[in-house]
């Protein structure tokens, strides 16, 4: 391996033995105090691919922690097994060896954070993934829009775990932000969280619905004082999806309740990061407003379709010199 991609510590894999968070009781001042002043968010987004470039080595080494952190996602109405298993079969070797033999990262075990697919897929998923140490995700909770009645929620994350998924990700109703019931988001939030038992639960708030940032902000804290191990920006079947500015705010919010808590919550952007150089600028900007701890599968997470086909093409580019099409990196 070259020293540049060894010494950046490119990529551990610890998939899921970390600590659940307990979350806490819930605090409304916590969430009445909350401000968000979008001016100086909206700067501080501006100034980030000012501030830092990565290059060559180093390049090729973030590019690698970014694949270490994607949960591989297909989330379609025709999915199939078929799709479900070629999807699973790149998510264990998710670059092509010649690539990563002339990276020198042959050895490095380097596999994506999670496969992410729906409740009937996880049979499947789980089959295929077998002894990889890679956990399935699956969308629970009436997934996108959340709206079925919540007996029938909370008994779909029952059955996800049952069948074997390790993180389940569920959709918050966005009423309780819109009307600003937040007592009824936290009371939803932690039942959720105890119908997933031992399973990582990342709770999805559909940012690009809930009106203002001001309000993705409360809502993030109260996810996490209901016990989130990862708030998620979107479905990314939402008409906008994971911005970086949301997730300024949002990751501003994980700091907050950290330095309250004591807690670390993961992050998770979703929908619409289909870009290697996209996915380097939240990688800066974790690294910067949280710094290299949350740099891992266990607290950060791309949700993404086609990110990898991306990182690999570029990873590619910089072995050979050469682009190829991006059809040469299938993903499913
Ligand atoms: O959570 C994952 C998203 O549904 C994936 O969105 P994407 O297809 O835009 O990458």
């Amino acid at each position: 391996m070259s020293e540049q991609v060894k010494k950046s510590g490119a990529v551990e894999i610890l998939h899921n033995h970390f600590p659940r968070v307990e979350g806490c009781d819930f605090h409304p001042e916590w969430v009445d105090e909350i401000k968000v002043n979008k001016s100086a968010v909206d700067r501080r987004i501006a100034s980030l691919s000012g501030r830092r470039t990565v290059k060559k080595e180093w390049q090729a080494a973030w590019h690698l922690k970014a694949i270490s952190c994607i949960d591989l996602t297909t989330l379609s109405g025709d999915d199939t097994p078929g799709r479900v298993r070629r999807l699973c079969a790149k998510a264990r070797n998710p670059v092509r060896s010649d690539i990563l033999e002339a990276l020198g990262a042959q050895n490095l075990g380097l596999t994506t954070g999670a496969v992410c697919v729906y409740h009937e897929m996880i049979e499947t998923a789980v089959n295929a993934l077998r002894g990889s140490g890679i956990p399935v995700a699956a969308v629970s909770t009436g997934f996108p829009a959340g709206l079925a009645p919540l007996e029938t929620r909370l008994a779909e994350i029952r059955a996800s775990v049952a069948a074997g998924a390790e993180e389940i990700d569920i959709v918050i109703s966005r009423r309780h932000v819109l009307t600003g019931n937040w007592q009824a988001l936290y009371d939803e939030v932690k039942a959720y969280r105890e119908a997933c038992g031992e399973a990582h639960m990342k709770s999805i708030l559909a940012t690009g619905q809930l009106g203002s940032i001001t309000k993705v902000a409360k809502a993030s804290m109260v996810c996490m004082m209901a016990g989130s191990d990862f708030i998620k920006t979107s479905t990314g079947m939402e008409a906008v999806n994971a911005t970086l500015p949301v997730s300024l705010v949002m990751i501003r919010m994980i700091r907050e309740f950290y330095e309250k808590t004591g807690q670390k919550v993961g992050y998770k952007p979703a929908g619409g990061i289909g870009t290697a150089k996209l996915a380097l600028q939240y990688l800066v900007l974790i690294k910067e407003e949280l710094g290299d701890e949350w740099l891992s599968p266990n607290l950060f997470r791309f949700g993404a379709s086609s990110l990898l086909g991306d990182i690999e093409r570029q990873l590619e580019h910089f072995v050979t010199g050469r682009y190829s099409a991006a059809n040469r990196h299938p993903i499913g």
